[in-house]
Parts: C-alpha cells; structure tokens; sequence
C-alpha cells in the first residue's frame, strides 16, 4: 500500500487542510506571506575552486541570489554548472572561495542549525530504523529524549510514513526511503530547506507522487520551514514546483537567468502555458557552442574548444529521428525528450555537439537540421562518413590539427600525449581527456587518422595520409 500523507490523513478520517502536529505545523502559515522583508538566504559574490592554485578551473563565480521566505527557489543547470558546489557552500559543508552566504541573517561558516538537506541519494544510515533515522539531527543538537520522539513520530506521520517507525531502510521501497529523507531534514524546522535533485534517483511515478505530497503539505501550510531551494536539472520539475528559477551557466558557474513561475497550483504539465514557460527555459540552458575559428584566429582559440564525448551512433540517432516525419527536419526538443525519454541535460550534450558539427541549429528549444545533416540521415555509410570526416575537419579545429602534425612527421604517428599537454593549457585534465575520446571515436568513424589504444599513438592509415 502506498501510503501518502493524502491517503493516511483520509484513512484516519481528517479532512485535508487540518492542523498538522504541532511541533511541524505553523497553522495558518500560507505560503508566498512573507512574515519579514529579509531574505530568509543571502548569497553574495560567491566563487569557488577547488583547487589553491589560482590557475585551476573556477566553478562558480562571484554568483549572487537571495531566496525569500516562503519561496521555493529551483537552481537549473546542466551538469557541471556548480549547482551542487553552491547548495554545500549554502549548507556551510564546503568553504567558498570568495564571497559570503548568510542564512536568517547569520554568516554561514560551517554547518548551520537553520538548514536541513535533503540528497539524491536518500543518505540514510542503514543500521538505524526509521525513527532512529529521523532522530539523528536531533539528537546531534542535544533535544531530550521524550522531545525528540515525539517531533521524530511527528514528522513520519506527516510524511506519511506511520506505522513504518521501526523498519529498517533495506525494508523500504525508494520513495519510502526517500520520505525518511524528508522527515529527517522536516524534523529540524529549517529556516530553509535544501533538496538536492531529491527525485532523480526514483522511477517517474514514485518521484511524481513524492514530489506532489511535498507540494500538497507545503500549499497547505503544514510545513514548519522557512523556505526550499531546490537543485535540478529537470525544466518540467522547477516549472511544477518553483516560484523562481534561476538558471545557471556553466564554465564557470554564474546564475544567467531568472524567472518568475506564476502559473496557479497544482500545474498541469500539459496545459499550454506550462508547456511555453518549459520551451522558453530549454532556449535559455541552449548556450550557443563557440562557433570553430576562422582562417584568421589562431590555432589557440580553435584548441580551447570542449568536445562532448558524444557517440556517433548516438549522432546519427538524433538525425534520422528529427528528419524522419512527423518533424521532417525541425523538432521541439522537450517533445523528443519526452519520446525518448532522455534526461534534459543528456539530449541537449547531443543537440548542441550536433550544432557544434554544423549539422543542426538549435534555437529556443528547437532543432533544425542543417541540409547536409538531412542529406546524412537519408544516406548509406560511406556518404555518411564522407559527410562527417567533412564537417569533422571543417568545424573541429583539433581533428585538422592532428591530422597536419600526423601528415607532417614521416612516420605519420603522434603520441596521444602531445596532444592532450596541449590541451591542457586551455583546459582542466578530465574537459582535455574527454576531448580526446571524442575526438579518437569521431575520427576512427570518419576515417580521418587513426588511434591505438595499445601504444597510445594516432597515426595515418595509407589512404588517409594522401
Ligand atoms: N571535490 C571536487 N574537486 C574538484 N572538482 C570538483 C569537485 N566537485 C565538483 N567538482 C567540479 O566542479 C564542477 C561543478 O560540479 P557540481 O557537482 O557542483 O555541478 P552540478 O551542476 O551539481 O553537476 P551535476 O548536475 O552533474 O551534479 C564540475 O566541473 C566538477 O567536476
């Protein structure tokens, strides 16, 4: 049986909307009154690295934003773009560089008592039951036992995990567990609430149901918490949830747009309005791939180009999908998403390496096929890798690079070394090493130098060193 917090409250015979128990419940408490002007989170300039070195890579730089009380705020971005670094550095578990977060107004230097955290991973301690689990944070800050038990029994009720206090973890199902999550970051009546894509680890079905009861207990003031900002990648969730969303960018990490949510409660993922503010957010997180360098900019500019390690297959997927009917050429992304059931992040990487190929265009949440891409899709294998070695070459300075220092030594072979230190003056050493393996799939596919993984060597095959 599943047991949600609706189907409990009916079951006991309660209407919905009651009083929840007391020590979770702020009655009255509608959400959106703000019950002060002071932003219940302030970020200021935060930067990080994570390194010492003032020449590694920076994650996120000098980002500000605020959450009010009684807001849920979404962070949206791509993976990498620092979302999960800035909730910690929010949480006080990781240290910024630079810059200053304060939470209630207190400077956050360490693990603060207003925030709770939810995680991915549910985090729960295995050999614990259920209560035990909820009991942690409570017991770390020192409340009596017969306190802590009540508010402890409190927050599983309202979750609507009663009766399920002295399982154990290995004895629930993911949303359940999840629930436990919940309850245990519920208990502590945070001034702000923390959840870290706290629903991509659950099938859609269990994740939609968690996520509307969270919804229904916060629309119904049951929630003794100031505030949510929530981490995700997901476009549909921060539109269903949010009051705001800020979208960040990536490389470094910066909040580039922000957005009001005024859609009414509950939303409907298929109303039009829904479907316009999710196409509007797919066209912001659509960054535009620095396009490959003319004749005239030097080989530099050309090597600081990032290569997603995106398969070709993968490629020639995306090309016959969006040029077979009904699309005939152009595609709404989040529609193709949905089809494939592919995450946000995973079909935009292809979109945009197809983009970066000259074999798309990618505009407000839609993708156009270029002419010869359309030409691909129909072709047999041999046009099809004339037609990339092509592109490749033209768009890809790196791939004309490797192939003019192959042509160039007599014995046509090149360590795979002397490339990657080269990248690696223009970026960290896991961007410069999936540069490479893109490159080594897309040039082995295309015939335009080979790669052996043995010695580590590109090299010419006879026919490609003409
Ligand atoms: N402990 C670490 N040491 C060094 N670099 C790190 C560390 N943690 C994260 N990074 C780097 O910081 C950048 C941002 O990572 P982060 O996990 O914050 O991004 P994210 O937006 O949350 O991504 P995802 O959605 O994939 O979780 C990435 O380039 C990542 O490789």
């Amino acid at each position: 049986m599943n047991l949600t917090p609706k189907s409990l409250r009916a079951a006991m015979g309660t209407p919905l909307g009651v009083t929840a128990p007391a020590d979770l419940a702020t009655a009255g408490v509608a959400p959106r009154t703000p019950s002060s002007n002071a932003p219940i989170l302030t970020v200021r300039g935060v930067s990080k690295r994570y390194d010492a070195d003032p020449d590694s890579p920076l994650v996120l730089d000098k980002v500000d934003m605020t959450v009010d009380r009684r807001e849920i705020v979404a962070l949206l971005g791509r993976s990498g773009s620092g979302k999960s670094t800035l909730l910690r550095i929010i949480a006080g578990l990781l240290s910024s560089t630079s810059g200053q977060v304060s939470v209630a107004g207190k400077p956050v230097s360490g693990p603060a008592n207003d925030v709770a955290m939810v995680f991915q991973s549910f985090a729960l301690f295995p050999w614990l039951t259920v209560l035990e689990n909820v009991q942690v944070g409570l017991e770390a800050r020192g409340v009596p036992p017969a306190e802590m038990r009540r508010r402890a029994l409190a927050a599983i009720d309202l979750i609507g995990l009663d009766g399920f206090e002295n399982a154990y973890p290995r004895e629930l199902s993911g949303g359940m567990r999840q629930r436990v999550g919940f309850a245990r970051a519920l208990v502590l009546d945070p001034g702000i609430l923390l959840l870290d894509e706290p629903f991509s680890a659950l099938d859609v079905l269990t994740a939609e149901t968690v996520r509307t009861d969270f919804l229904d207990l916060w629309a119904d003031g049951h929630l003794a918490i100031g505030a949510v900002l929530l981490v995700t990648h997901n476009i549909e969730e921060a539109v269903q949830m949010c009051d705001r969303i800020l979208v960040m960018s990536s490389n470094p990490g910066r909040v580039a747009a922000e957005i009001e949510v005024t859609l009414p409660h509950p939303r409907v993922r298929t109303d039009p309005a829904f479907r316009q503010m999710v196409d509007h957010i797919y066209g912001l997180m659509t960054r535009r791939p620095k396009a490959a360098p003319g004749p005239a900019e030097t080989l530099a500019a050309g090597l600081s180009l990032q290569l997603p390690h995106v398969s070709t297959n993968v490629l020639a997927g995306l090309m016959e999908l969006v040029d077979g009917a009904p699309h005939n050429g152009v595609a709404d992304l989040p529609v193709i998403s949905s089809a494939l059931q592919m995450s946000t992040d995973d079909l935009l990487k292809v979109a945009e390496t197809l983009q970066m190929l000259g074999f798309a265009e990618v505009v407000e949440g839609d993708i156009r096929l270029s002419a010869p891409a359309r030409q691909f899709a129909q072709a047999e294998l041999d046009v099809r890798k004339r037609l990339f070695a092509d592109h490749l070459l033209q768009r890809i300075p790196l791939a004309g690079h490797i192939r003019r220092v192959l042509q160039e030594r007599p014995n046509h072979r090149a360590p795979r070394a002397r490339f990657e230190t080269e990248l690696e003056d223009y970026m960290s050493e896991t961007a410069a090493d999936e540069t490479l393996k893109a490159m080594i799939s897309w040039a082995r596919y295309a015939e335009v130098f080979a790669y052996d993984g043995d010695t580590e060597q590109f090299h010419l095959d006879a026919e490609e060193e003409a």
